[in-house]
Protein backbone atom coordinates (compact mmCIF):
# COMPACT_ATOMS: atom_id res chain seq x y z
CA UNK A 1 0.00 0.00 0.00
CA UNK A 2 1.39 3.16 -0.68
CA UNK A 3 1.41 6.42 1.62
CA UNK A 4 -1.71 7.70 -0.32
CA UNK A 5 -3.50 4.49 -0.01
CA UNK A 6 -3.02 4.83 3.58
CA UNK A 7 -3.82 8.37 4.31
CA UNK A 8 -7.49 7.71 2.39
CA UNK A 9 -8.03 4.52 4.05
CA UNK A 10 -7.45 6.36 7.35
CA UNK A 11 -9.67 8.89 5.76
CA UNK A 12 -13.01 7.24 5.03
CA UNK A 13 -12.74 5.54 8.75
CA UNK A 14 -12.08 9.25 10.63
CA UNK A 15 -15.25 10.75 8.31
CA UNK A 16 -17.83 7.82 9.20
CA UNK A 17 -17.00 8.16 12.45
CA UNK A 18 -16.84 11.83 13.05
CA UNK A 19 -20.52 11.94 11.63
CA UNK A 20 -22.03 9.52 14.08
CA UNK A 21 -20.90 12.11 16.57
CA UNK A 22 -21.46 15.39 14.80
CA UNK A 23 -24.66 15.37 12.16
CA UNK A 24 -24.10 17.29 9.10
CA UNK A 25 -27.09 19.44 10.09
CA UNK A 26 -25.41 20.18 13.08
CA UNK A 27 -22.28 21.68 11.06
CA UNK A 28 -24.66 24.15 9.02
CA UNK A 29 -25.61 25.41 12.47
CA UNK A 30 -22.09 26.56 13.30
CA UNK A 31 -22.10 30.79 13.28
CA UNK A 32 -19.31 30.69 10.65
CA UNK A 33 -21.58 28.52 8.16
CA UNK A 34 -23.61 32.05 7.66
CA UNK A 35 -20.18 34.03 6.75
CA UNK A 36 -19.77 35.46 3.33
CA UNK A 37 -16.85 33.17 1.41
CA UNK A 38 -14.44 35.70 -0.25
CA UNK A 39 -13.06 34.03 -3.76
CA UNK A 40 -9.78 32.92 -4.11
CA UNK A 41 -9.35 32.52 -7.35
CA UNK A 42 -10.52 35.90 -7.75
CA UNK A 43 -7.86 37.47 -5.67
CA UNK A 44 -5.40 35.29 -7.44
CA UNK A 45 -6.58 36.70 -10.78
CA UNK A 46 -6.69 40.18 -9.99
CA UNK A 47 -2.90 39.63 -8.43
CA UNK A 48 0.60 39.86 -9.79
CA UNK A 49 1.90 37.87 -7.20
CA UNK A 50 -0.13 34.81 -6.81
CA UNK A 51 0.88 33.21 -3.86
CA UNK A 52 -0.70 30.99 -1.75
CA UNK A 53 0.73 30.53 1.32
CA UNK A 54 0.40 27.10 3.27
CA UNK A 55 0.65 26.05 7.40
CA UNK A 56 2.44 23.30 7.55
CA UNK A 57 4.15 21.48 10.52
CA UNK A 58 4.73 18.07 9.32
CA UNK A 59 4.58 15.94 6.43
CA UNK A 60 5.03 12.39 4.89
CA UNK A 61 7.62 13.45 2.58
CA UNK A 62 10.06 15.48 5.11
CA UNK A 63 8.87 14.46 8.80
CA UNK A 64 8.96 17.50 10.86
CA UNK A 65 8.68 21.01 8.98
CA UNK A 66 8.12 23.44 12.08
CA UNK A 67 5.71 22.36 15.17
CA UNK A 68 7.29 25.41 16.95
CA UNK A 69 4.68 28.32 16.34
CA UNK A 70 1.32 29.43 16.60
CA UNK A 71 -1.15 29.00 13.25
CA UNK A 72 -2.72 32.50 14.14
CA UNK A 73 0.91 33.99 14.38
CA UNK A 74 1.90 32.46 10.96
CA UNK A 75 -1.63 33.64 9.35
CA UNK A 76 -1.18 37.19 10.52
CA UNK A 77 2.28 36.83 8.82
CA UNK A 78 1.21 35.70 5.91
CA UNK A 79 -1.54 38.34 5.41
CA UNK A 80 1.18 41.64 6.24
CA UNK A 81 3.60 39.64 3.23
CA UNK A 82 0.63 40.27 1.24
CA UNK A 83 0.01 36.57 0.34
CA UNK A 84 -3.66 36.22 -2.01
CA UNK A 85 -4.40 33.54 0.44
CA UNK A 86 -3.49 30.88 2.89
CA UNK A 87 -3.42 27.00 2.53
CA UNK A 88 -4.25 25.19 5.81
CA UNK A 89 -3.89 21.97 6.37
CA UNK A 90 -6.19 20.35 8.52
CA UNK A 91 -4.75 16.40 8.35
CA UNK A 92 -4.25 15.41 11.68
CA UNK A 93 -2.34 12.57 11.40
CA UNK A 94 -0.37 12.98 9.07
CA UNK A 95 0.24 16.71 8.58
CA UNK A 96 -0.27 17.69 12.06
CA UNK A 97 -3.11 20.18 11.41
CA UNK A 98 -6.66 19.93 12.52
CA UNK A 99 -10.08 22.21 11.83
CA UNK A 100 -8.75 24.19 14.60
CA UNK A 101 -5.98 25.73 13.00
CA UNK A 102 -8.55 26.42 10.66
CA UNK A 103 -11.07 28.00 13.09
CA UNK A 104 -7.52 30.23 14.57
CA UNK A 105 -6.55 31.13 10.85
CA UNK A 106 -10.27 32.24 10.50
CA UNK A 107 -10.21 34.63 13.37
CA UNK A 108 -7.10 35.72 12.62
CA UNK A 109 -7.22 37.28 9.51
CA UNK A 110 -9.66 38.53 6.58
CA UNK A 111 -7.71 37.04 3.23
CA UNK A 112 -9.06 33.78 1.93
CA UNK A 113 -8.55 30.25 3.15
CA UNK A 114 -8.06 27.20 1.78
CA UNK A 115 -8.82 24.07 3.73
CA UNK A 116 -6.19 21.89 2.55
CA UNK A 117 -6.95 18.54 3.69
CA UNK A 118 -8.03 14.80 1.69
CA UNK A 119 -11.74 15.52 0.82
CA UNK A 120 -13.78 12.21 -0.08
CA UNK A 121 -17.09 12.99 1.35
CA UNK A 122 -19.86 16.39 0.97
CA UNK A 123 -19.24 15.92 5.13
CA UNK A 124 -15.93 17.32 5.08
CA UNK A 125 -16.99 20.49 3.13
CA UNK A 126 -19.87 21.36 5.44
CA UNK A 127 -16.94 21.19 7.99
CA UNK A 128 -14.75 23.03 5.63
CA UNK A 129 -17.83 26.31 5.36
CA UNK A 130 -18.36 25.63 9.32
CA UNK A 131 -14.62 26.77 10.08
CA UNK A 132 -14.41 29.73 8.14
CA UNK A 133 -12.77 27.99 4.70
CA UNK A 134 -13.30 29.91 1.95
CA UNK A 135 -11.98 27.47 -0.97
CA UNK A 136 -11.84 23.34 -0.62
CA UNK A 137 -8.86 20.99 -2.52
CA UNK A 138 -9.73 18.48 -4.48
CA UNK A 139 -7.72 15.74 -5.99
CA UNK A 140 -8.06 14.16 -8.86
CA UNK A 141 -5.85 11.14 -7.69
CA UNK A 142 -7.89 9.92 -5.11
CA UNK A 143 -11.49 11.09 -6.80
CA UNK A 144 -13.87 8.68 -9.37
CA UNK A 145 -15.20 11.81 -12.34
CA UNK A 146 -18.14 11.29 -10.35
CA UNK A 147 -16.75 12.28 -6.69
CA UNK A 148 -15.36 14.98 -8.57
CA UNK A 149 -18.80 16.64 -10.06
CA UNK A 150 -20.61 15.71 -6.91
CA UNK A 151 -18.43 17.31 -4.71
CA UNK A 152 -16.97 20.37 -6.40
CA UNK A 153 -21.26 20.80 -7.09
CA UNK A 154 -21.65 20.78 -3.47
CA UNK A 155 -18.56 22.85 -2.59
CA UNK A 156 -19.71 25.66 -5.28
CA UNK A 157 -23.57 25.65 -3.63
CA UNK A 158 -21.79 26.32 -0.34
CA UNK A 159 -20.27 29.55 -2.59
CA UNK A 160 -16.91 27.83 -1.61
CA UNK A 161 -14.33 27.92 -4.88
CA UNK A 162 -12.69 25.26 -5.83
CA UNK A 163 -8.86 23.74 -6.41
CA UNK A 164 -8.54 20.70 -8.19
CA UNK A 165 -5.29 19.10 -7.84
CA UNK A 166 -3.85 17.02 -10.40
CA UNK A 167 -0.71 15.34 -11.09
CA UNK A 168 -0.57 13.57 -14.67
CA UNK A 169 -2.24 14.46 -18.21
CA UNK A 170 -5.04 11.25 -17.39
CA UNK A 171 -5.72 13.01 -13.99
CA UNK A 172 -6.43 15.93 -15.80
CA UNK A 173 -8.71 15.00 -18.71
CA UNK A 174 -10.78 12.95 -16.26
CA UNK A 175 -11.42 15.86 -14.09
CA UNK A 176 -12.27 18.69 -16.30
CA UNK A 177 -15.56 20.26 -15.45
CA UNK A 178 -17.24 23.72 -14.82
CA UNK A 179 -17.85 23.52 -11.53
CA UNK A 180 -13.78 23.88 -10.59
CA UNK A 181 -12.42 27.27 -10.17
CA UNK A 182 -8.56 26.92 -10.19
CA UNK A 183 -6.65 23.89 -11.71
CA UNK A 184 -3.20 22.81 -9.61
CA UNK A 185 -0.69 20.70 -10.66
CA UNK A 186 1.01 19.31 -8.20
CA UNK A 187 4.84 19.21 -8.33
CA UNK A 188 4.77 16.41 -6.32
CA UNK A 189 3.66 13.27 -6.58
CA UNK A 190 2.12 12.01 -3.75
CA UNK A 191 2.75 8.27 -4.37
CA UNK A 192 6.58 8.64 -4.65
CA UNK A 193 7.37 12.23 -3.29
CA UNK A 194 9.77 13.10 -6.10
CA UNK A 195 9.45 16.80 -7.07
CA UNK A 196 9.57 18.81 -10.23
CA UNK A 197 8.36 21.68 -11.76
CA UNK A 198 8.43 20.45 -15.44
CA UNK A 199 5.08 18.86 -14.61
CA UNK A 200 3.30 22.06 -14.43
CA UNK A 201 4.85 23.21 -17.09
CA UNK A 202 4.27 20.39 -19.43
CA UNK A 203 0.33 20.62 -18.84
CA UNK A 204 0.06 23.93 -18.57
CA UNK A 205 -1.51 24.13 -22.22
CA UNK A 206 -3.67 21.38 -21.79
CA UNK A 207 -5.46 23.32 -18.88
CA UNK A 208 -8.28 25.86 -20.53
CA UNK A 209 -7.53 29.15 -20.22
CA UNK A 210 -11.11 29.63 -18.11
CA UNK A 211 -9.52 28.05 -14.56
CA UNK A 212 -6.78 29.53 -13.24
CA UNK A 213 -3.26 27.74 -13.21
CA UNK A 214 -1.90 27.37 -9.94
CA UNK A 215 1.38 25.69 -9.64
CA UNK A 216 1.33 23.63 -6.09
CA UNK A 217 4.58 22.23 -4.22
CA UNK A 218 8.41 22.36 -4.08
CA UNK A 219 8.79 25.64 -5.17
CA UNK A 220 11.74 27.57 -3.33
CA UNK A 221 12.58 30.32 -5.56
CA UNK A 222 11.44 33.60 -6.89
CA UNK A 223 12.91 32.08 -10.18
CA UNK A 224 11.11 29.37 -10.33
CA UNK A 225 7.46 31.67 -10.27
CA UNK A 226 8.82 33.91 -13.07
CA UNK A 227 9.23 30.43 -15.14
CA UNK A 228 6.08 29.15 -14.77
CA UNK A 229 4.56 32.55 -14.75
CA UNK A 230 5.39 32.50 -18.93
CA UNK A 231 3.62 29.15 -19.04
CA UNK A 232 -0.05 31.31 -17.45
CA UNK A 233 0.34 30.07 -13.63
CA UNK A 234 -1.05 32.83 -12.10
CA UNK A 235 -1.38 30.72 -8.53
CA UNK A 236 1.58 29.52 -6.50
CA UNK A 237 1.48 26.68 -3.71
CA UNK A 238 4.31 27.29 -0.76
CA UNK A 239 4.15 25.98 1.97
CA UNK A 240 8.01 24.55 3.13
CA UNK A 241 10.06 26.99 1.82
CA UNK A 242 8.08 29.55 4.30
CA UNK A 243 7.32 27.16 6.86
CA UNK A 244 11.00 26.18 7.72
CA UNK A 245 11.40 29.53 9.30
CA UNK A 246 11.28 30.67 12.48
CA UNK A 247 9.12 33.53 10.87
CA UNK A 248 7.20 32.16 8.16
CA UNK A 249 5.29 35.78 7.37
CA UNK A 250 8.79 37.22 7.53
CA UNK A 251 10.63 34.91 4.48
CA UNK A 252 7.21 35.35 2.88
CA UNK A 253 7.40 39.07 2.75
CA UNK A 254 11.60 39.01 1.81
CA UNK A 255 10.12 36.48 -1.09
CA UNK A 256 7.94 39.19 -2.48
CA UNK A 257 9.64 42.10 -2.34
CA UNK A 258 12.40 39.68 -4.52
CA UNK A 259 9.30 39.26 -6.87
CA UNK A 260 8.49 42.89 -7.49
CA UNK A 261 11.95 43.62 -8.07
O1 LIG B 1 5.60 22.40 1.07
P1 LIG B 1 5.55 22.59 -0.41
O2 LIG B 1 6.48 21.68 -1.16
O3 LIG B 1 5.74 24.03 -0.79
O4 LIG B 1 4.06 22.16 -0.88
C1 LIG B 1 2.91 22.87 -0.48
C2 LIG B 1 1.65 22.15 -0.97
O5 LIG B 1 1.62 22.20 -2.36
C3 LIG B 1 1.62 20.68 -0.49
O6 LIG B 1 1.58 20.71 0.90
C4 LIG B 1 0.44 19.88 -1.04
C5 LIG B 1 -0.02 19.92 -2.31
N1 LIG B 1 -1.06 19.08 -2.48
C6 LIG B 1 -1.31 18.45 -1.32
C7 LIG B 1 -2.29 17.53 -0.98
C8 LIG B 1 -2.34 17.10 0.33
C9 LIG B 1 -1.41 17.53 1.29
C10 LIG B 1 -0.42 18.47 0.95
C11 LIG B 1 -0.38 18.94 -0.34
Amino acid sequence: MNILDKIIADKYKEVALKKQLISPVHLSHYPLFERETISLASALKKSNIGIIAEHKRRSPSKAVINQDLNVQDVACGYEDAGVCGMSVLTDGKYFGGSLDDLILARAAVKMPLLRKEFIIDEYQILEAKAHGADAILLIAAILSRKQIKDLSGFAKGLNLDVLLEVHDLEELEKSLMPSLDMLGVNNRNLKTFEVSTAISKELSEKIPNEFVKVSESGISSVEAIKDLKNYGFQGFLIGENFMKSNDPGKMASAFISDLNS
